[in-house]
């Protein structure tokens, strides 16, 4: 016998919510007056929850301004920025602040751990900036995936970089945050060590449904993402879906960065 569909209730709008960042017409210009740049140009992106974009184009051409825009580190010039649906643009710097210790993670090509801390310390460090108690449950599984279970007692200074980019991705997983963002997370470790990183970030993605959106120079890097966004000159300019790093450094070479 059909449903009697008329009584079900109306479907919700899944077009906001399942992009998880949403940047609409936004432009960006660095400075003012004669020594104005004009970092992003008009840029339209729908990224999709629980997905790995990566971030690529010349050196210039924009992607640290558009990473930045879109974790509300920094705001447009013109244009929306929205994160899990909410308008980011209009939020007051205190609001910005909680939003980005609540629902977003950092890792940085620098590490940015606090030396003093252990590594245990440093994982939950968000936590209790935020006054929140880790769920034990949850930060043993975040340890225990980024392989640092032994190593929680060290500093930062007696691990190696590949582990301690593993620590900032566990501080960066801790809270559950609504998207992952990496600048050049790899940029700083050896090509084994890197892909073991990358394998993390795959795997955070696969395993656990996170959104990640990472800027990298590497085509690489940039294939073990399932959606390679390209800018040149501040505009997107190209979009690759299942990228191999042939067809990465292929699309990198007709926008000139390897000319
Ligand atoms: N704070 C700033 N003040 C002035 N200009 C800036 C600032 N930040 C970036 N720019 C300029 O904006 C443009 C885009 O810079 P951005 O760092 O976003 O590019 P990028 O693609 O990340 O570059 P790279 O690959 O070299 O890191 C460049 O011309 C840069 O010089």
């Amino acid at each position: 016998m059909p449903r009697i569909r008329a009584a079900a209730p109306p479907a919700p709008d899944r077009s906001l919510s399942d992009d998880v960042v949403r940047l609409t017409a936004v432009s960006k210009v660095h400075g003012r007056g004669a020594g104005a740049v004009r970092a992003l140009r008009g840029i339209d992106v729908r990224v999709a929850r629980g997905g790995f974009t990566a971030v690529m184009g010349p050196s210039g051409s924009g992607k640290s301004t558009f990473l930045h825009c879109a974790a509300g580190l920094d705001r447009p010039t013109e244009g929306t920025v929205t994160l899990g649906g909410q308008d980011l643009t209009g939020m007051d710097e205190t609001a910005l602040t909680r939003l980005r210790r609540d629902r977003v993670g950092f890792v940085f090509q620098a590490f940015n751990l606090m030396p003093s801390l252990t590594v245990l310390e440093n994982i939950t460090l968000p936590l209790r900036l935020a006054g929140r108690r880790p769920d034990r449950a949850h930060l043993a599984s975040v340890v225990e995936r980024v392989g640092l279970a032994d190593r929680t007692g060290h500093r930062p200074g007696e691990l190696s970089g590949g582990q301690q980019q593993r620590v900032a991705l566990a501080r960066a997983l801790v809270t559950r945050p609504e998207v992952v963002f990496g600048d050049e997370p790899t940029g700083a470790l050896d090509t084994m060590t890197a892909k073991e990183v990358l394998g993390l970030l795959r795997e955070t993605v696969d395993d656990l449904g996170q959104s990640v959106v990472m800027v990298t120079h590497d085509p690489v890097a940039a294939s073990y993402a399932d959606t390679v966004l390209f800018l040149a000159d501040g505009r997107l300019v190209d979009t690759l879906s299942a990228p191999t790093a042939d067809r990465v450094a292929d699309r990198m070479s007709r926008l000139g960065a390897w000319a």
